[in-house]
């Protein structure tokens, strides 16, 4: 029983019908699903905003699924979403509320935390932040020397980096293309090297995206871009027209020596893997206009509405999280794929990852009590279809269980030429291929009838039953682009809630950020470290040997 009373998840009728469920199914077939159910290709498809999603590959009956939407009733994530909706502090060990949705909420709405209306002050900020792009934008707001703003240098890392880098790709068609911009995240000196060399300091705003404003990386950085500015500049005046903050922390930011008239703020109920339509977004904004950022905010508001109010049935972003839990908690699998065939998502799948793993990579209860169950799965992918010519052997036929999603669309950007554009039907017949493959395979005796000598038709037999969910959507718009990441953080929220974890805190990043402090001395003056293992102290002298320090 927990603290409060409830049976432990493992414990639970609902857990146990489904473990049950499982072992009577046993193996289970696509090609006799399909078999037994010739609508399962259009009865097994959902719509919200300009998503078509296709989950009938997959290896579940409507039996499994309503024992899953049941699981999900008995495990509270209805009450918890509406909770999270209305600004309750559900991020129980940061004692914080939990309101991205607030970031994307319509300017008549009204969230309240501790009393307070927030809408209106997500709106003040978006017209600040609005007026700076636009006069980056017209070059309006120039450099110190008067130059014209030509390029954005964003830095910042984790949730301060990998939500704008990975829209900014995402949206480069819609982009002002007069415009660099770079993003900075890696505290090693090489990625501020790449990013600068060839930039005019006096045509660049560097764009210092930092939450709490203490993250070394971010910090150590900005300040060696202050110093790449002055050398060039001279003039300490200049860091008021070259640099802007973004940030919950004014004071850090007056600290650093840029001017707080030029911070634009967000607020501690925003976690930074959830921030990016916040004032984090200001890079992209930049990039992309005001207007476009706008209509990206309108796409998570409608997949908001959609999780909040739609019936579990048809509850896309709910849907998504059961399937997860069927796979990670009943079918044995450790890892989930998502594969975008579009060059333009090349960094969803990496911003993904900090979504997912930071948020539901955790193995104690609410309670503070480990786990008895699975928590969240590995996140990997790369666009199609690279991976196709690299690692989709593993997938077709390894031993590991490994459910897909696959995201495409109709329609490749209107700025390609039609040769180009021509190649779309390609990449997208790729794309239909693979899921056509990894669920039905090839059986022995269709390699057979191909006249494939009998050795052979082991390796060239496909046993298919690989599930996969598709994604499909006419273009990839700023408004679509809101609308799928929308479904990820919804499908994270679905799947902590069942696994009854905290996914807003992430105190597994701490240990590493206080020993790496802890250890720069040794490594930098060779000073003696309390405490320190034997392996990493003859990896720290091999370090400084190699360094060339004595
Ligand atoms: O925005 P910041 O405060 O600089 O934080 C940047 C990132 O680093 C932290 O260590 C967390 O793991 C991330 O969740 C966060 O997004």
């Amino acid at each position: 029983m927990n603290a409060d009373g409830r049976t432990r998840l493992h414990q639970t009728p609902e857990w146990k019908a489904l473990a049950k469920h499982r072992d009577e199914l046993g193996e289970v077939r696509l090609r006799d699903l399909f078999a037994a159910d010739p609508g399962r290709g259009t009865g097994c498809t959902l719509r919200v905003g300009d998503l078509y999603v296709d989950h009938s590959k997959h290896l579940v009956t409507d039996e499994t699924l309503r024992l899953l939407r049941e699981l999900a009733a008995a495990t509270g994530v209805f009450g918890l979403r509406d909770a999270m909706f209305r600004g309750e502090r559900i991020n129980t060990t940061e004692d914080r509320a939990v309101l991205h949705t607030a970031l994307r909420a319509p300017r008549d709405a009204v969230i309240e935390v501790d009393g307070e209306n927030v809408v209106p002050k997500v709106h003040a900020v978006l017209d600040e932040m609005a007026d700076f792009a636009d006069r980056v934008r017209s070059g309006e707001w120039t450099g110190h020397t008067g130059k014209r703003i030509r390029n954005v240098v964003n830095v910042g890392i984790g949730g301060s980096d990998l939500g704008p880098a990975m829209a900014y790709e995402a949206l480069r068609a819609f982009t002002d293309r007069e415009l660099t911009v770079r993003f900075v995240s890696n505290v090693d000196g090489a990625d501020l090297h790449e990013a600068t060399r060839d930039l005019d300091p006096a045509e660049t705003l560097f764009v210092i995206a930092s939450k709490t404003f203490t993250t070394i990386e971010t910090v150590t950085n900005a300040t060696s871009a202050r110093t790449w500015l002055l050398k060039a500049l001279g003039d300490e005046k200049a860091v008021a027209r070259h640099f802007v903050a973004l940030s919950t922390n004014a004071e850090k930011v007056a600290g650093f020596g840029i001017d707080t008239a030029n911070m634009f703020e967000f607020w501690d109920w925003v976690g930074g893997r959830y921030s990016y339509d916040s004032a984090i977004g200001l890079s992209l904004m930049i990039a992309i206009g005001p207007d476009r950022f706008r209509e990206m905010l309108d796409g998570f508001h409608l997949v908001d509405e959609h999780f909040r109010t739609a019936p579990a049935e048809s509850n896309v972003p709910l849907l998504m999280g059961l399937l997860g839990v069927w796979y990670g908690n009943f079918m044995g699998a450790q890892s989930h794929a998502v594969l975008p065939y579009s060059h333009y998502l090349s960094k969803f799948t990496a911003y993904l990852q900090q979504l997912d793993m930071e948020s539901n990579g955790k193995s104690v209860d609410r309670e503070g009590r480990p786990v008895a169950w699975q928590t969240g799965p590995v996140v990997w992918g790369t666009p199609g279809t690279n991976g196709q010519h690299a690692y989709y052997q593993l997938i077709h036929q390894g031993t590991k269980l490994i459910p897909a999603d696959f995201i495409g669309f109709a329609r490749p950007v209107a700025e390609l030429s039609d040769e180009l554009a021509a190649q779309h039907d390609l990449l997208m017949a790729n794309f239909f291929a693979q899921t056509q493959a990894l669920a039905f395979g090839k059986t022995p005796d269709e390699v057979r009838a191909e006249g494939v000598p009998e050795e052979l038709v082991p390796h060239k037999t496909f046993r298919g039953d690989h599930p996969t969910t598709t994604i499909l959507a006419r273009e990839l718009t700023p408004s679509v682009l809101g609308q799928l990441v929308a479904l990820y953080e919804h499908k994270v929220f679905v799947q902590g809630a069942i696994w009854n974890i905290d996914s807003f805190d992430q105190w597994g990043v701490e240990l590493g950020k206080v020993l790496a402090k802890r250890v720069e001395p040794a490594l930098t003056e060779g000073a003696e470290v309390p405490g320190l293992d034997a392996s990493t102290k003859a990896l720290v002298a091999a370090y400084r040997e190699l360094r060339g320090r004595k």
